[in-house]
C-alpha cells in the first residue's frame, strides 16, 4: 500500500475526474490531455535537476513535490497509481540494478538478432 498521503492525493486526482477545470487544476491538467500532462511532467522533472545541480535543497523540495503531483496525474490518465509502480518497485526488490540492466539489454539484442 502507498505512504497514505500517496494514497490520498491518489484519491484526490481520482475524484477530481470531470470535475469543473475552472475549479480544479487537476481537472484542467486532465481536460488538456495526456501529451499536455507528460510535457507538465518533463517541465517539472527539469526544473527539480536545475534545482539539484545549484545544491538548493529547498528548491528541489519543492520541485520534486510538484514532479510528484504531475507525475501521479499522468499515472491517472492511463488508470494506474502508486500502488501500481510500488508493485513494481517491489518486483524488482534483490534484483541489482547493474545485472536487471545487462538482462535488459540481453534481451534488446535477441530482438535485434545481434
Ligand atoms: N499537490 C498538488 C499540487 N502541486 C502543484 N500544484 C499546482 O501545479 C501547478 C504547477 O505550477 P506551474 O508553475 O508549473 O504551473 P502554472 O504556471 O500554473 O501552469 P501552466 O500554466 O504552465 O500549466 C500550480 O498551479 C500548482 O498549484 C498542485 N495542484 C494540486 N495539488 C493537489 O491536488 C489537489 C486537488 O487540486 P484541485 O484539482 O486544484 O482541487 C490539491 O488539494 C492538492 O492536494
Amino acid at each position: 500500500m502507498a505512504d497514505d498521503r500517496l494514497a490520498r492525493l491518489t484519491a484526490t486526482i481520482r475524484a477530481r475526474r470531470g470535475a469543473d477545470p475552472d475549479t480544479s487544476y487537476v481537472a484542467r491538467l486532465l481536460a488538456q490531455g495526456r501529451e499536455r500532462i507528460a510535457q507538465k511532467v518533463g517541465e517539472e522533472a527539469v526544473e527539480a535537476v536545475i534545482a539539484a545541480t545549484r545544491g538548493d535543497a529547498q528548491a528541489l523540495k519543492g520541485e520534486a513535490a510538484d514532479l510528484v503531483f504531475h507525475l501521479a496525474v499522468l499515472l491517472d490518465s492511463l488508470g494506474l497509481g502508486f500502488d501500481d509502480v510500488l508493485d513494481e518497485l517491489e518486483r524488482r526488490e534483490g534484483v541489482a540494478g547493474l545485472a536487471e540492466k545487462a538482462a535488459r539489454s540481453g534481451v534488446s539484442r535477441a530482438k535485434r538478432g545481434d
